[in-house]
C-alpha cells in the first residue's frame, strides 16, 4: 500500500476483575460494532491525554493510570490513510460507564467478548492485552469485514 497520510488515534480497554467494558459504536467510523473508546488525537494534546478525553466524552469514565500496551496501524486497500491506532489500557478508573451520544458502554466477562460484532483484527490482539501483553501489529483491510493480510508480534 503507498501510504500518504497517517491519523493517530486511540483505544482504550477498560477491565475490572474478569470483566472488560466495550462500547457499542452509534454513529461514524465502525458504527454497529462493540470495541474499545477512543478517537483521534486532537493538535495540542498528547496522545495519552487523547486517550484520557475520549474515554471521558465517549462514557464519562475518568483514568489517571492508563498504560499504553500496544500500537496497532490498519490500512484499507485503496485508501492512502493509515490509522496508527495507540492501545491504552487499565483496571483503575473512577466514575460509572454512562451512554453517551457516541458509544453505549456495557460490561463482558472476558470468556465472553463479542468478537462477531467487533472489529476483524480484535480478536487477534485482544486476547494478548487479557494476558497483560504488550504488542504491535499491522492489518490490512479490504472493506470493513475482511482482512488481507496482517502482521501482530509481542513485545
Ligand atoms: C480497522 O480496525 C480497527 N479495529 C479496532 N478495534 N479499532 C479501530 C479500527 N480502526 C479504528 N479503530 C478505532 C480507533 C478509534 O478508537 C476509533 C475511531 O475513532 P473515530 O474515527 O470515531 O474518532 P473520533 O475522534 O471519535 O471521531 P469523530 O469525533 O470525528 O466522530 O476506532
Amino acid at each position: 500500500m503507498s501510504t500518504t497520510s497517517r491519523k493517530v488515534l486511540t483505544l482504550v480497554i477498560i477491565r475490572k476483575g474478569s470483566d472488560i467494558l466495550l462500547g457499542m459504536k452509534k454513529r461514524g467510523f465502525g458504527a454497529g460494532k462493540w470495541n474499545g473508546f477512543g478517537g483521534k488525537v486532537e493538535p495540542g494534546e498528547t496522545i495519552l491525554e487523547g486517550a484520557k478525553r475520549e474515554l471521558q466524552e465517549e462514557c464519562h469514565l475518568t483514568s489517571d493510570s492508563l498504560k499504553e500496551v500496544g500500537l496497532l496501524e490498519f490500512e484499507f486497500k485503496n485508501d492512502p490513510v493509515l490509522l496508527e491506532t495507540h492501545v491504552f489500557t487499565s483496571n483503575q478508573f473512577q466514575g460509572e460507564p454512562k451512554e453517551t451520544e457516541e458509544m453505549n458502554p456495557q460490561w463482558f466477562s472476558m470468556d465472553n467478548i463479542p468478537y462477531q460484532q467487533m472489529w476483524l483484527d480484535d480478536k487477534y490482539w485482544l486476547p494478548l492485552l487479557i494476558q497483560g501483553e504488550q504488542f504491535k501489529g499491522y492489518f490490512l483491510f479490504e472493506g470493513h469485514e475482511r482482512i488481507l493480510n496482517y502482521d501482530l508480534t509481542t513485545l
